[in-house]
């Protein structure tokens, strides 16, 4: 493939890049950009001893992987992955959790997110895991807290709870999968999007022997507040202008469909409606967008939100944070101090821009 910078990139993207005060010769390093694994010691280790030489890696590009470690994620937290297909973050989440805690996975895009499940089961990563397709700016249910059903203890065995869980499998009864199809109709929501839909749950993501009125239920925003997820990742859809890969994949798109797939106001400005939703406790936000309006700007609005609980009452006072070990990360500061911009050429990554917000006590 050509060096980017050789690339006939459309004059109205080079006027967008200038705009935005962006070098177009951050894209120069597309060539040479590495390409990033990551493997789990202990798994490692588990699986050389009864495996031989079998060890298991997976490849995430590092400033995807800085995303994550923003989040400090520690042993039981419970972890919302906001914008998760195809899934190479939640991946590396449920790694750092083993056999701890529990991820719950959401995107709009049911095809990609049937992707995620797959890579899951690929991986052996799915046990802790539920996957939802739904809206993340209104999803509202919390992480199940009981993850292990226990027969002996339930007052009623999983046979006698009508509509329980089961182990789950990707061969649904075909009666099941009709009333699955006729519910996702009834509740289409005004925005046109189904109401969440359950894709995939792992044998301890605490979805088995709970009814479907359990698993579906929506909490109020202080239930969301007092029992949702301790950390949460928003990998915000953006126009990608900062992904390398993307940029690349217009060599075979045509670079005359860029101006349309990159710089739509109308996309963009929905998106921006996404890079402010409100995290329910603490998280760090990504966006592979470069431009300032895509991310300080979105970092400014979200504070001004949830700066002072008592301005704006619905929102939560909320801080950015510092982000541990990003002296060690091939990134600079952005315009707001705390947050981080991984750019193509001096990062060599696929570009990102994150910010990590705590949530503080009203
Ligand atoms: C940058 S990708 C996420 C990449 C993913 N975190 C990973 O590590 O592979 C953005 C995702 O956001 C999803 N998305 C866009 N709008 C959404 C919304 N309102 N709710 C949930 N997901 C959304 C898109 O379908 C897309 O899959």
């Amino acid at each position: 493939m050509a060096e980017i910078k050789n690339l006939p990139l459309p004059d109205e993207f080079l006027d967008f890049l200038k705009e935005n005060g962006l070098d177009p010769s951050i894209y120069a390093m597309a060539d040479s950009t590495p390409r990033y694994i990551r493997y789990s010691n202990s798994k490692l280790k588990g699986l050389c001893r009864r495996k031989g030489l079998l060890f298991q890696i997976y490849g995430i590009d590092a400033a995807s992987g800085a995303a994550v470690s923003a989040l400090n994620i520690s042993f039981g937290d419970h972890v919302l992955d906001l914008c998760a297909a195809p899934g190479a973050k939640i991946c590396m989440i449920l790694d750092i959790l083993g056999n701890s805690g529990s991820v719950t996975g959401v995107d709009v895009a049911r095809h990609r997110l049937a992707a995620c499940r797959t890579m899951l089961q690929k991986y052996a990563l799915g046990d802790r895991c539920r996957l939802f397709v739904a809206d993340g700016t209104t999803f509202s249910i919390i992480p199940s807290r009981g993850l292990d059903y226990d027969f002996n203890l339930s007052s009623s065995p999983l046979e006698e709870r009508v509509d329980a869980f089961k182990e789950w499998t990707s061969r649904r009864p075909w009666k099941e999968r009709k009333l699955a199809a006729k519910a996702a109709v009834k509740g289409q929501s005004v925005k046109g999007l189904r109401n969440p839909e359950l894709i995939f749950y792992g044998p301890h993501s605490g979805v088995i022997g709970l009814t479907k009125d359990e698993v579906y239920e929506s909490a109020s925003s202080e239930k969301m507040t007092t029992e949702g997820y301790d950390k949460v990742l928003v990998d915000a859809e953006c126009t990608h202008d900062g992904s390398i890969k993307h940029i690349q994949k217009f060599e075979n798109w045509g670079w005359k469909t860029l101006p349309h797939r990159v710089l739509n106001a109308e996309r963009t400005d929905c998106l921006t409606l996404l890079q402010v939703t409100d995290p329910s406790r603490a998280g760090s936000i990504s966006f592979h967008g470069l431009t300032v309006a895509q991310n300080e700007d979105v970092v400014e609005q979200f504070l001004s939100n949830h700066v002072s609980a008592g301005k704006l009452r619905q929102h939560a006072k909320s801080k950015l944070q510092e982000i541990d070990g990003s002296e060690n990360c091939p990134c600079r500061s952005g315009q707001i101090p705390k947050t981080l911009r991984f750019d193509p050429l001096t990062s060599q990554t696929s570009g990102l821009f994150i910010a990590k917000f705590k949530k503080l006590p009203s």
